[in-house]
């Protein structure tokens, strides 16, 4: 289903596919208190693009790993599909920064390796990884080892690997922070391009305002001490977009908006 028809088919849905309600975090270290997060509340729509900006240490991470199950949040709740989720599980596939790929299998093993452990045959393993490889346009280096493979396509294996899977939500926290400008700008163009083949809802974490803008269909903007959305920022581009779309006049025009409320928090 392209993005249009997917629009259509899921404007009448009521229940959010990632629900984060009212979500706060304490840390104590040395006797101080830090309230990472406090009252964080949004909503990411089935087949939704929500990316998280915000200055660093406003509590981006902290927010994607409780998302993630990975940490616990002191009050507040994340329901995936209406179900709370207080752990990690394969309902949500993570993306991070640095690579995490097992550097003793290929990039087909890699990709396929969420398969194995949920017990799929070898060979249907093979065939449904190799739709992934193909997606991230990776077929050349199937059989290549990760140290075999640039920063970009080892960041294509890992999303390859996690939408294997097929996460509820797939969650990225700066996925495209370590590389260089170039290769970003083509990581940005293959994501749009992968989320006009396949049904993906995604929560995007990314200190980069341009990269917001091209790939989300909402931009949360969170504010520091405590971390909060602040404020939520609908961008008004329609899809397809490409690396062109930098360029429009839409998109400056979304950028200048996006840059008032920024400085205005
Ligand atoms: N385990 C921890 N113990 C104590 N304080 C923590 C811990 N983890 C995070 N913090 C604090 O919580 C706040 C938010 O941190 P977090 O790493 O989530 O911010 P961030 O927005 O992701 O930053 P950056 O963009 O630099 O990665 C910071 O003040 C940080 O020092």
């Amino acid at each position: 289903m392209n993005l249009s028809a997917r629009a259509n088919a899921t404007s009448t849905e009521s229940v959010a596919k990632l629900s984060v309600r009212d979500i706060s975090r304490r840390f104590e270290t040395r006797g101080k208190i830090v309230e990472a997060l406090k009252g964080v509340s949004f909503d990411v729509p089935s087949g939704g693009f929500y990316s998280i900006i915000g200055h660093s240490g406003c509590g981006k991470s902290t927010l994607l790993n409780i998302v993630a199950g990975l940490d616990q949040a002191t009050s507040g709740v994340v329901a995936v599909d209406g179900v709370v989720r207080r752990s990690p599980g394969p309902d949500r596939g993570m993306v991070f920064q640095s690579y995490t790929l097992f550097p003793w299998l290929s990039v087909i093993e890699n990709v396929a390796f969420g398969m194995r452990m949920g017990g799929m045959g070898k060979k249907e393993r093979r065939e449904a990884a190799q739709h992934y490889v193909e997606l991230v346009k990776l077929s050349a280096f199937v059989d290549a080892y990760p140290k075999e493979l640039s920063g970009g396509m080892r960041q294509r294996v890992a999303l390859a690997r996690a939408l294997a899977n097929k996460p509820a939500v797939l969650l990225m926290d700066e996925p495209f922070g370590a590389l260089d400008a170039e290769t970003r700008e083509q990581m940005q163009e293959l994501l749009l391009n992968v989320r006009n083949k396949e049904f993906m809802t995604v929560l995007f974490i990314t200190h980069d305002i341009e990269e917001a803008i091209l790939l989300s269909e909402t931009i949360g903007i969170m504010a520091a001490r405590p971390g909060r959305v602040a404020h939520e920022f609908k961008i008004e581009l329609p899809y397809p977009r490409d690396a062109a779309t930098k360029v429009s006049d839409a998109f400056v025009q979304n950028k200048r908006r996006l840059i008032e409320v920024f400085k205005s928090i």
